[in-house]
């Protein structure tokens, strides 16, 4: 039987020995990589502090699958430091590699195996793996143990591939593009999955805007093998500055609700054609991407 691609070998290193090397769970500096005459990766530079939740934006070929890749020790740079949990990814080795989880977009054939049966085979890869109840606790397929994973529907079939991919208890998950195809109710549950992961650094892919902001304690934003923006998703882009407009002006603002007192105060009632906006990620997200093409 073939290792699923979700749930590559992880486990845990002694945290001191991670701690003692770096603060961050992934430092980048300079990150170039070119296919022939293809710049995809362009001087890309990158932090992300253990235990934080990661969400890496941009639109088709801005880099991001490449620069994971690599970050993940599956393709080479040619040139920029990279450190993954303290360990320059190129150079990784079994006890490095079974610290990360990999949940890619492609599910695995698990041929006739049961859910159960999936879980305990990928567990044994890990010294410290999670019990077989936990995990499927965590990805919410305690139901489905003894069911065959062809017959799973694809919302269940991606939540085993989380599953494989948390079994080892990894340090860092990256999850690619984790819920395209999903419908709302599939997605909600993923999302309330992700944040049961307490303590584990992620870095997500995406490009639901909507699934960026309900995850990511921070988003980067690339585009043509940049970093162009970075920052919490409520504020960035200057996302969290609002326009208070009124029939007789607009003002921006981060305080819109001084503003709409210092104008009831002078109309001495209420304001006239009063409203107040913010731009959503999406247009902030759209207006960072179109400058930088
Ligand atoms: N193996 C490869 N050989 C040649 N060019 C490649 C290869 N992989 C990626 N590229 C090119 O590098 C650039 C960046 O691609 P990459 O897959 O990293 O982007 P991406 O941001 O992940 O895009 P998407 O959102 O479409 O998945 C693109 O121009 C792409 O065509």
């Amino acid at each position: 039987m073939g290792v699923p691609t979700a749930g590559r070998p992880a486990g845990r290193f002694a945290r001191p020995t991670i701690k003692g090397m770096t603060d961050q769970a992934v430092r980048v500096r300079g990150l170039r990589k070119s296919y022939r005459d293809t710049i995809a990766v362009d001087g890309l530079d990158l932090d992300i502090p253990h235990g934080e939740v990661r969400a890496l934006l941009g639109p088709n070929g801005a880099g991001k699958t490449t620069t994971v890749e690599i970050l993940e020790g599956h393709r080479e740079r040619d040139a920029g430091e990279v450190s993954v949990l303290g360990v320059d990814p190129g150079r990784g080795g079994l006890a490095w590699r079974r610290e990360i989880g990999i949940v890619l977009q492609a599910t695995a054939d698990a041929g006739e195996l049961t859910v159960a049966e999936i879980v305990r085979h990928v567990a044994r890869y890990f010294p410290r793996s999670r019990g077989l109840d936990e995990t499927l606790e965590l990805v919410g397929l305690s139901e489905k143990r003894d069911s065959r994973v062809r017959k799973l529907s694809g919302g269940q079939r991606r939540r085993l591939d989380v599953g494989l991919g948390i079994v080892g208890r990894p340090r860092l998950l990256f999850l690619d593009e984790p819920t395209t195809g999903f419908d709302p109710v599939a997605r909600r549950q993923f999302w309330s999955v992700v944040r049961g992961l307490e303590d584990t650094t992620i870095l997500l892919t995406t490009h639901y805007l909507d699934e960026a902001e309900a995850l990511a304690d921070h988003v980067t934003v690339i585009a043509a093998g940049r970093v162009v923006a970075e920052g919490a998703p409520a504020s960035l882009g200057e996302r969290d500055v609002a326009t208070v407009s009124w029939r007789d002006g607009a003002e921006r603002t981060t305080d819109p609700a001084a503003v709409v007192a210092r104008l009831t105060a002078s109309y001495g009632g209420p304001v006239p054609g009063l409203s107040v906006t913010r731009p959503s990620l999406e247009d902030v997200y759209l207006d960072l991407i179109g400058g930088a093409r």
